[in-house]
C-alpha cells in the first residue's frame, strides 16, 4: 500500500514534468516554424507583388531575362509593366548584409536619361545583375510625358527595394526635353544622372533605322537631313540630328545639377569592353565592382557581347532583335558632310565633359 501511495504519488510528478517537457519543445518549434513560415511569406510577398505587374507588352517582343525591350509610351502600357524579372533579387542575400526585411518602393536614385539608341537598354540590364540594384524595366517617362500624374504615381511604378539598394529607372528622352532637368531637381537634388552617348551619326542613323521600320513609307534619310540637299544646309531641326547636339541638351542639365552628379558612358566601348564601362558606373554609384567581365561573352552570330547568365535565367542571353541591327545604308558624302556639321558639336561637348569620345 505504501509502495503504491509512494508510486502513486510520484507517477503524477513524472507525467506532468513530462508533459511540461514536451509542451517546451513543442512549442518551441511551432515558434521556429512560424518564423520561418513569416520569413518566406515576406519573400514571397515581396516576389509576388513584383511578378504580378510582370506581363509582355503588348507587341509581345519579349525574350527571357532581357524584359522590355520596347520602348513604353503610353501610361496604361507604363501600369501594365513591370520588373518581374528582377523580383527574385529581393530578400536573404541582401539580409545577410545587414539591411532591412522590409522592401518599399522608393522614388528613383539614379536615372539613366539618355540618349536614346546611345546603348542604355544594355546598360540597363548589365546593371540589373548587381544585388544591389533595383531598375524598373520600362520606360516611365514620368518627367517628360507623365509628370502631372505626380510623384506619388512614379514611386508606384518602382519596383520594392531594401534599404541599401539603388533604384533607377531609364527614359532616354529626359537627356533632350527641355523641362526635365528642373523637374529631376525638384525630385531630389542629389540623384545620379547617367547618360550614355554615341557618335551622333551613327546615333541617327540608328534613330532612323528604327522610325523607318514602322513607317516604311517615309521620305530617305538623305532628303530628311537636309533643308537644301544642293546647299548641303542640315536640319538640325530633324529629330534625329536635333538628339546628337549632346552639348545642347547638357548644358541644360548643367544648369540645375553639378558635373560630378553625372556620368558619361560611351556606348562605342559599352559594346567593346562592357565590363570596363559597367565598372565605372558601379563606382559613379558608389557600389562594390559586382558586375565584371565573367558575367559578358562576345556572341559572333549578333556581334554584340551577351550575358552568360542573366537575371531569372540560367542560360546566356543576348538583347532582342530590335538591338543591334542592320542599319539603313546612307550615302558615304552625306555621312562626311553630317561628321563636318558635328565636329565643333562634339569639340564642345568633349570640353564640358572633360572626355574625348573619339567621333571622328
Ligand atoms: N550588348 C548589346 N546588344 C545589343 N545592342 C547593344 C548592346 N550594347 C549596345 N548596344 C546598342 O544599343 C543600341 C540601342 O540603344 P538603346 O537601348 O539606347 O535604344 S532605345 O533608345 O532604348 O531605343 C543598339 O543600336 P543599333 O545597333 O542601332 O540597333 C546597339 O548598337
Amino acid at each position: 500500500m505504501a509502495a503504491f501511495c509512494t508510486r502513486h504519488h510520484h507517477l503524477p510528478n513524472a507525467d506532468l514534468r513530462r508533459l511540461f517537457h514536451r509542451l517546451t519543445i513543442a512549442s518551441s518549434l511551432s515558434i521556429l516554424c512560424f518564423s520561418l513560415v513569416y520569413l518566406l511569406a515576406g519573400c514571397c510577398q515581396s516576389g509576388l507583388v513584383e511578378n504580378s505587374d510582370s506581363k509582355p507588352n503588348a507587341l509581345g517582343f519579349l525574350t527571357p531575362g532581357w524584359p522590355y525591350e520596347r520602348n513604353v509610351t503610353g501610361a496604361s502600357k507604363v501600369a501594365s509593366v513591370g520588373d518581374g524579372a528582377f523580383a527574385a533579387q529581393t530578400g536573404m542575400e541582401s539580409n545577410s548584409s545587414g539591411k532591412e526585411w522590409t522592401a518599399t518602393r522608393r522614388l528613383p536614385q539614379a536615372l539613366i536619361i539618355g540618349v536614346k539608341k546611345g546603348g542604355t537598354r544594355a546598360l540597363l540590364e548589365f546593371l540589373r545583375l548587381h544585388p544591389d540594384i533595383r531598375a524598373l524595366g520600362s520606360e516611365p517617362h514620368f518627367f517628360d510625358r507623365h509628370y502631372a500624374r505626380g510623384l506619388d504615381w512614379y514611386r508606384s511604378m518602382m519596383p520594392k527595394a531594401l534599404n541599401g539598394q539603388i533604384v533607377m529607372e531609364k527614359t532616354p528622352r529626359y537627356f533632350v526635353t527641355v523641362e526635365t532637368p528642373a523637374r529631376v531637381h525638384a525630385m531630389s537634388q542629389e540623384v545620379k544622372l547617367i547618360v550614355v552617348v554615341r557618335d551622333p551619326v551613327t546615333r541617327a542613323i540608328s534613330d532612323y533605322t528604327q522610325i523607318i521600320s514602322k513607317t516604311p513609307d517615309i521620305p530617305s534619310f538623305e532628303s530628311l537631313a537636309f533643308k537644301n540637299r544642293t546647299t548641303g544646309l542640315i536640319d538640325a531641326q530633324w529629330s534625329p540630328l536635333w538628339i546628337g547636339l549632346y552639348a545642347q541638351h547638357m548644358e541644360r542639365w548643367l544648369a540645375w545639377f553639378p558635373r560630378s552628379q553625372m556620368h558619361l558612358v560611351s556606348g562605342e566601348s559599352l559594346i567593346t569592353d562592357p565590363a570596363g564601362e559597367v565598372g565605372k558606373v558601379q563606382d559613379f554609384l558608389g557600389l562594390q565592382r559586382i558586375v565584371t567581365d565573367k558575367h559578358f561573352y562576345f556572341n559572333k552570330t549578333k556581334g554584340f557581347p551577351c550575358l552568360k547568365k542573366p537575371e531569372g535565367s540560367s542560360k546566356p542571353h543576348c538583347l532582342g532583335k530590335t538591338k543591334g541591327r542592320t542599319h539603313a545604308s546612307i550615302d558615304p558624302e552625306v555621312m562626311q558632310k553630317l561628321r563636318d556639321f558635328y565636329k565643333p558639336h562634339n569639340q564642345h561637348f568633349y570640353q564640358m565633359a572633360g572626355q574625348d569620345f573619339g567621333w571622328q
